[in-house]
Parts: structure tokens; sequence; C-alpha cells
């Protein structure tokens, strides 16, 4: 919202080429924003992430969750997950980042970064379970922190600040052409919760 009470739209694309990126800002007042952080340190079953990475199984320090409408199975790092029903606040915010975007969403994978220390390397969400294409939906709670996106091929890069109770679209061929990650920082000493709504086709 601005100061008028509109509704701030993100027609403008971060990505100069290749996909598209929305940044919606905050969504709501910081009293709620800091209600749904507590919530989700609260009430979801956070778990040490694993990966198998030629053929070593590896333990993060950052926390995921997977949750979802159907127990989907989700497979990424070479670790099959299945989703868990979904809580009433998740709920809440499938539907708030669904109005605001115009997509629909059936999934969503939660990470908790503890504090700077813990960040997310590139990578593409291109996983085979996902809809080609289909948009991501990142909310973002607690400590504010860069997010970047690189090409693949030119190598570019192009960085956003993800602020308390905001939301961040990435739709189209973007998962294709582009990296992203969460760089990780001696400057942040607080907790950030990170909801990605997805959208999963079971084949
Ligand atoms: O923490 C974030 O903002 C991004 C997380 C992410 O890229 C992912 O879960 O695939
Ligand atoms: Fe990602």
């Amino acid at each position: 919202m601005d100061l008028f009470g509109n509704e701030i739209t993100a027609d403008h694309n971060f990505l100069p080429k290749d996909g598209t990126v929305n940044y919606y800002g905050k969504l709501m007042p910081l009293d709620k924003a800091n209600y749904y952080l507590e919530a989700l340190l609260n009430t979801i079953e956070w778990k040490n992430d694993e990966a198998v990475i030629f053929g070593k199984r590896i333990v993060t320090k950052r926390k995921v969750a997977w949750y979802g409408e159907l127990p989907f199975e989700y497979t990424y790092s070479n670790i099959t997950k299945q989703a868990l029903p979904w809580t009433p606040e998740l709920l809440e915010l499938k539907t708030l980042a669904e109005e605001r975007t115009g997509e629909t969403f059936n999934s969503c994978l939660l990470n908790l970064y503890h504090d700077g220390n813990e960040g997310m390397a590139w990578h593409s969400d291109g996983e085979k379970d996902l809809k080609k294409n289909g948009a991501i939906g990142s909310l973002s709670f607690g400590a504010e922190r860069k997010f970047a996106f690189k090409h693949k091929e030119t190598k570019e890069v192009v960085s956003i600040i993800l602020e308390h109770g905001s939301l961040l679209v990435m739709k189209d061929e973007t998962q294709s052409h582009w990296l992203h990650r969460l760089p990780p920082t001696k400057l942040v000493n607080r907790p950030r919760v990170n909801l990605t709504f997805r959208t999963i086709v079971n084949r």
C-alpha cells in the first residue's frame, strides 16, 4: 500500500531478459509480519536439510520444511520428501500470495536461516516435479537479506533486498536461464524465514 491506500503494483521486471522477477515489497504492517514470523518459527516442523552430493550425505545448518494440499513427493538434491498438510498460517499466506499475484500454488518449501552464516548456494528451481515455467511466490519474514540472480550464459548479476513481510515472484523462463542464491553475510545475526509457494505436478 502507498500513502493513499493504493496497492503497489509490481509491474517492474528486475531481470533484463529471459525471465520475470517481480517484487511486491512489504505486504502487511509490521505487527502482522512479526506475528507470522513467530507463528512460523513455532508451528512449522523444521528439520535440518539433507542432500546427497557425489554419493555423500550432507546435513545443512539451515532448516527446511515441505507442506502442500496433498502429500506430494518432492525430490531435490537426491532427497525425496513428502508434504505435510497446510497449517492455518500457511493457508492464509498462500491465499495472500495468490490474491496479489493472480497465480495459484499447491505446495510450499520453507527455509529457516538462523543467522547470516546460513544461506543458499546458486541454483535454479527447475526440478521435474515442478510445473514447467510455473510461478514461484516467495514470502520473507525476519532479517532482511540480499537475494541475487545470475544469468547462466552471460553471468550478469541482479540483486534485490527481501524485506520483512515481503513478496517476490519468479516466473516465465526465469528458472531455465537464471540461477539464484541467498548469499551468506556477516552483517545479519537474526533469523529469517522464507516460504516459496510452488505448483507441483504429479506425472
Ligand atoms: O531463501 C530464499 O529467499 C530463497 C530460497 C530458495 O531459493 C529455494 O528454496 O529454492
Ligand atoms: Fe530457489
